[in-house]
């Protein structure tokens, strides 16, 4: 694969083919029939290698199709939000968003149900297909499922056509599901090798045409017309000179660049990162975003490797897909990771924080807080507030808002039930229970011993349930500082710090020296010198400043 001079392209990369609803099974060691709830999240293999890319630092795009409806609009959103561009998706008035099932059945099995009838992204065609916008890219991205359909196997070849004329680099995942070609039952989507001379025959069509083609050996033994790796391989070579890359799971992967070698012992491979494995699903696309991560930045295939096996080693320790992928900076920390430690730091805390505060996150100009008092909360203003988080107390209020602390209640709930880490717990099997968008914010008195066990506690549900956390010392007196200190000391990282204004902007080097993942500060900005010191201290740290809004200022 040759990488195009044309950094003046306003996308580095498209990827065109399926959008999906993964619904991910969130009890680990049963089948589809035991599992009792799902977590809905983003997929589909294209949608997760542009989630993968565009995290690493990449401009993305995709072409596809979503149902004009509520999980269209869920994967538009949530595509939107990892910043690719999504003015090629057409929502189809008539066909529904396709939807996966996956979970963990146990360390080797991980059941795959699709639910693709008829669905909007089997629907694209050849009129969907925009030779411009193709051109504004330097690389595309297709999938060997597209070819499972005749209507996107045309649109496919349209792809590659229009790629071809304008110079755009073709690359070509082999991503094998039989279940997709109809060769298997609908019960085993997760089943990875059927052999069929049709699927051969398809991906050989799509092979002379491309510049850069990956599979597993699974993959390879289709595309090559043979279980004999090394003769698939050179089956492969004698149809295109596209760089071949071959995934080998915990291995690592191997680059052909050339004539494919004849014996095992000339395969140069690259080896992968020693991890747990949790869930192997989305391992692959995960490692295609890495590898382009460093191909379309000028990085050499050794190093580009090392990227790509290193995203695919990340995210087996996690158990989704598109979400589990790396930033660019978790990438950089695991591979910083000392030989032999990878394992341990994919599974610290440190680096799921670091996952989580700069992956999808929104940023301080988005982020809005209100300051309300116990009973101020009127229905009207708690629904503008659905997306932001409330000091309020811990007792259900309308519009479905449910939040912690607020001075006094946080007290008022210790003195109640005189057990404050047995309502924190409470408070997390709530969490889990309420909608995306409610964040939590707990207001402690001070930093004693339970108070801290209750942050604690409080800042796992918010990370298990994907929710900020705000921590809001502006109560407890007027020198926060010693509170601030003691509760970073004690493992208290929430994602935003509430400050008094006149103490905020000494706290950001004492947040980001123990917490350098942590989001920002927030504080009040009636005085706008002291919180223009505030965001300076907070630039100079790598952290957002954001101010309070009260209810009636504006
Ligand atoms: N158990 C594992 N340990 C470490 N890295 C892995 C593991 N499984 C997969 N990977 C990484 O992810 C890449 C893709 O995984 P693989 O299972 O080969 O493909 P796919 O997910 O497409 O089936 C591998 O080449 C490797 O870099
Ligand atoms: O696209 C699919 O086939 C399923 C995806 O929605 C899911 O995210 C997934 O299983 C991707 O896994 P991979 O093909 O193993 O990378």
């Amino acid at each position: 694969m040759t990488i195009s001079p044309r950094s003046d392209r306003p996308l580095d990369l498209i990827c065109v083919g399926r959008i999906q609803v993964d619904l991910y099974g969130e009890q680990f060691g049963g089948s589809l029939e035991d599992m009792r709830s799902f977590v809905k999240l983003l997929g589909g293999a294209p949608a997760n290698i542009a989630v993968g890319a565009s995290r690493l630092g990449l401009n993305v795009g995709m072409i596809s199709r979503v149902g004009d409806e509520q999980m269209g609009r869920f994967c538009l959103d949530g595509l939107e939000r990892e910043g690719i561009d999504t003015s090629h998706i057409l929502r189809d008035p008539e066909r529904l968003t396709s939807l996966a099932l996956l979970g963990v059945k146990d360390s080797e099995t991980f059941p795959l149900l699709y639910y693709r009838e008829n669905c909007a992204d089997a629907a694209l065609s050849v009129s969907d297909i925009d030779g411009d916008y193709i051109g504004s890219a330097r690389a595309v991205v297709v999938t060997g499922t597209l070819c499972a359909n005749p209507v996107t196997e045309s649109a496919c070849h349209e792809v590659v056509r229009q790629a071809r004329e304008r110079d755009v680099d073709v690359i070509l995942d082999l991503d094998f599901r039989p279940v997709l070609w109809g060769l298997t039952g609908q019960d085993v989507g997760e089943s990875r090798f059927v052999s069929s001379r049709r699927v051969t025959d398809a991906l050989q069509r799509l092979a002379p045409s491309c510049d850069l083609i990956l599979g597993t050996l699974e993959e390879f033994h289709i595309g090559g017309g043979t279980e004999d790796t090394l003769a698939a391989a050179s089956e492969l070579r004698s149809m295109t000179d596209a760089t071949m890359v071959m995934k080998l799971g915990p291995e690592g992967c191997a680059v052909i660049d050339g004539p494919a070698p004849r014996r095992w012992e000339d395969l140069a491979i690259t080896p992968g990162f020693p991890v747990e494995v949790v869930n192997v699903l989305g391992a692959g696309d995960a490692f295609l975003a890495g590898l382009l991560r460093g191909r379309l930045k000028g990085e050499d295939w050794r190093r580009s490797c090392r990227y790509a096996n290193a995203c695919g080693a990340i995210v087996v320790t996690r158990n989704s897909c598109a979400p589990a992928t790396p930033s660019w900076r978790e990438l950089s920390a695991f591979l910083d990771a000392a030989p032999g430690k990878t394992a341990e730091i994919a599974e610290s805390v440190a680096f799921q924080r670091l996952h989580r505060n700069t992956t999808g996150r929104r940023s301080a100009e988005t982020l809005a807080l209100v300051e309300t008092d116990r009973g101020v909360a009127a229905p009207a203003l708690a629904e503008t507030l659905a997306d932001f988080g409330m000091t309020i107390s811990g007792t259900a209020l309308p519009a479905g808002i449910w939040g912690v602390g607020s001075r006094q209640p946080w007290k008022a709930l210790r003195n109640q039930d005189g057990d404050l880490p047995a309502f924190a717990h409470e408070v997390v099997e709530r969490l889990r229970q309420l909608p995306a968008g409610l964040n939590v914010i707990a207001a402690p008195a001070g930093a004693d011993d339970d108070e801290i066990r209750a942050l604690v506690e409080i800042q796992r549900g918010c990370m298990l349930s994907e929710r900020d956390f705000l921590v809001d010392i502006t109560g407890v007196g007027p020198d926060s500082a010693p509170v601030l200190n003691a509760l970073l000391a004690h493992g208290v990282t929430p994602d935003w710090w509430i400050l008094p204004s006149g103490e905020a902007a000494s706290a950001p080097p004492m947040i980001a020296k123990a917490d350098p993942a942590c989001f920002g500060v927030v504080s009040d900005r009636t005085n706008p010198q002291e919180f223009a010191r505030l965001r300076e201290s907070c630039r100079a740290h790598s952290l957002q400043a954001a101010p309070f809004v009260r209810p009636n200022a504006s």
